[in-house]
């Protein structure tokens, strides 16, 4: 049977019965999970919930052996190559050469992606002015910094006009200005175009301010989902993202946190600060 062409009504991602393990180490356990067309969605969960994981499956990076993901309709394990073309990706790891200018690096994305050669230009040009970086556009990006780092990481994955935009912890390592800097951008794309993104982070208070649904991932397991206002509107008056976190993982964020699991994860992105 062929997948359903996605309409208004189809998730922009559905897992079911997600599971992936590495030897001993169980990833992903049993994840259920659907992000509706055009929202702005938030995975939220300490490092090692699974998020990557989850993230490199939907994406088709990483065989999903138990379990079934759709994308838009289209089955990932049948449908790779499609599923592909409807992503714009952002890894957590730098996906920009420090030696190449920015442009450089937003073309180089564009011919991957078999943009047209008539149109590749201007769309070059209008994503790196879209995420602000026309002025600095010719510049190697090793003199970029952090933020401007990850606004072209943005570029390069929205070249291709993606209908799923992928962002696997896009403010960690940056200051609170860079930070709000790539929201800005995340947020206006958003507007812009209708797309979806679904986004990791570890930071609640952002994801308060900037996803319509979340979902809370502990220990491969989805442990909560919904708007930010509805999670803690359950939880009482007053209640954070933290405070929900707490209440749906008997306080894992403070266990975490001792281990080393909250852990400022400043280091993983430092090479953002200065590329190259
Ligand atoms: N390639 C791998 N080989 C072995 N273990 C892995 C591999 N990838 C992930 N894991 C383990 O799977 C678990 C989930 O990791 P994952 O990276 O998905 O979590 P995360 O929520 O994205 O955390 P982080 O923000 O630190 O990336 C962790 O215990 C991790 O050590």
């Amino acid at each position: 049977m062929t997948s359903p062409l996605a309409s208004d009504e189809t998730p922009a991602v559905r897992c079911v019965g997600l599971r992936r393990r590495f030897g001993d180490t169980v990833a992903v356990d049993g994840l259920d999970l659907e992000v509706r067309r055009g929202e702005v969605f938030g995975l939220l969960g300490p490092n090692g919930a699974g998020k990557t994981t989850t993230i490199r499956m939907i994406t088709t990076l990483l065989p999903a052996p138990v379990g079934a993901i759709q994308v838009l309709g289209r089955d990932v394990a049948r449908h790779r190559t499609a599923v592909r073309r409807l992503i714009g990706y952002v890894p957590q790891q730098l996906s920009a050469d420090g030696t190449l200018t920015g442009r450089e690096n937003v073309t180089l994305f564009a011919r991957l992606y078999d943009l047209p050669r008539a149109t590749r230009t201007a769309q070059v040009n209008a994503v790196l002015e879209e995420m602000n970086l026309s002025e600095v556009a010719d510049r190697p990006a090793k003199t970029y910094s952090g933020g401007m780092v990850r606004r072209l990481e943005l570029a390069q994955a929205l070249v291709s006009s993606p209908q799923l935009l992928i962002l696997d912890e896009p403010t960690v390592g940056l200051d609170p200005v860079a930070r709000d800097g790539v929201w800005d951008r995340i947020d206006a794309i958003r507007a812009a175009t209708g797309m979806t993104v679904l986004v990791t982070t570890h930071a609640m208070q952002e994801a308060d301010e900037h996803c319509e649904r979340v979902a809370l991932m502990h220990r491969g397991r989805i442990r909560a989902e919904g708007s930010p206002g509805e999670l803690k509107g359950a939880i009482g008056p007053g209640a954070t993202l933290d405070d929900v976190f707490r209440h749906h993982t008997g306080n894992a964020l403070t266990g975490e946190n001792e281990n080393g699991g909250m852990r400022d994860v400043a280091a993983a992105r430092r090479t953002a600060r200065r590329v190259g």
